[in-house]
């Protein structure tokens, strides 16, 4: 995996796409990051004309054994309900795709039952991951199978023709889990990166807290040696692993990937470290609740445009974010410039800088 090759972003492209969003009739950089993050998906694609029309989420279901250790106020049989309304697309991040016209292929890659769930795909590696607090949650062969599930969906996904691909996740016990992963891959203490997650009071956060500093201790060695992947296999979960390969294979294949929640971000951070690079073929969507996710936007230096205090997860703030960059790109797909509008352009500060 550390030896897979990545080309980067076409950095000429994305000049060009900045130059043309520069020639439509607005303020100077009036669209702000979303000039950006256009000029980023042209560069990725390799192409200026942009187009985002075909748009999927893959949300990735899988449960986290450390649910064991009394840090969720849900019990773990949660995810398969939740999963099995998402392969019927009513949860939540299927009423939202529906409104936004984005398509959402939900993923068993982990759940705790031997049930198959009408609507959702079948790419279990196990029934869950083992309790981290005990023994690690999976073995490097687990988890490295679980990175190939979303590396192939990836291909699976471009070969249909989807032009953008978001992730999403649903797993109780999944923010301790990223939780975990932070502590361990950025260096902050257990109360730095513990939240609430899907609504913990403040018992079971200090439970929470108690179980991230207690598996710190008890792992010191293993995350003193870096080594990534080892952490995911320590660690879990089946669903951050399979969002790892989701961005591995963004920026293996040149579709860009956008970024949910915590949860996401987590992968995201976990693909960097497995696979350098990576950062620069995800956008993020937004700034989660949760504590940790400021953390990984340091780390990765992402700049999230939504901030209002989300954590839902399964995909739904990459869905919103979809619907912003689409009124966005009206403007850059029809493009009335200052030639169209007959305004003389004076120097400007981009061009004297
Ligand atoms: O996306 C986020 O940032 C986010 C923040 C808090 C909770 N969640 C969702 O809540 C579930 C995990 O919460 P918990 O408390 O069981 O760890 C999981 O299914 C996530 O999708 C998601
Ligand atoms: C009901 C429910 C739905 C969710 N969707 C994502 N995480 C979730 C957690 C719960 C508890």
């Amino acid at each position: 995996m550390e030896k897979l090759k990545i080309i980067p972003p076409d950095a000429q492209i994305y000049a060009q796409v900045k130059a043309s969003w520069d020639k439509i009739a607005k303020p100077l950089d009036g669209l702000g990051q979303f000039e950006t993050m256009f000029a980023q998906i042209g560069a990725i694609t390799g192409s200026s004309s942009l187009s985002i029309e075909k748009k999927v989420i893959l949300t990735m279901c899988a449960d986290n054994g450390v649910v064991a250790e009394g840090v969720s106020q849900s019990g773990q049989e949660v995810t398969a309900v939740v999963a099995g309304f998402m392969g019927q697309q009513a949860s939540s991040v299927g009423k939202m795709a529906r409104r936004a016209g984005v398509d959402v292929i939900p993923v068993d890659i982990g759940i705790n039952t031997k049930e198959t769930l009408p609507g959702v795909r079948d790419c279990k590696v196990m029934q869950g991951t083992r309790d981290f607090l005990q023994e690690p949650a999976m073995t490097e062969e687990e988890a490295l199978q679980a990175l190939s599930v979303g590396i192939d969906l990836v291909r699976e996904c471009k070969d249909k023709g989807y032009q953008l691909i978001g992730t999403g996740e649903m797993g109780i016990g999944n923010t301790t889990t990223s939780s975990m992963l932070v502590a361990a891959l950025t260096g902050r203490t257990a109360e730095e990166v513990t939240g609430r997650g899907a609504g913990l009071n403040d018992a079971g956060l200090l439970r929470k807290q108690q179980v991230i500093a207690q598996a710190l201790e008890k792992y010191e060695k293993e995350i003193r040696s870096k080594h990534a992947l080892s952490m995911l296999a320590a660690f879990g979960g089946l669903d951050i692993a399979g969002m790892a390969g989701v961005c591995i294979g963004g920026a293996l294949y040149h579709v860009p990937v956008v970024l949910d929640g915590l949860i996401s971000s987590v992968a995201a951070l976990v693909a960097e470290r497995i696979v350098p690079g990576v950062r620069e073929f995800v956008l993020p969507s937004h700034l989660s609740k949760e504590p940790a996710a400021k953390w990984i936007a340091e780390e990765l230096k992402l700049h999230p445009v939504i901030d209002a205090g989300l954590g839902l997860g399964e995909g739904t703030g990459a869905v919103m974010l979809f619907s912003l960059l689409d009124l966005a790109l009206a403007l850059y797909e029809d493009q009335t410039t200052f030639d169209t509008m007959e305004i003389a352009q004076y120097e400007r500060y981009g061009e004297t800088e």
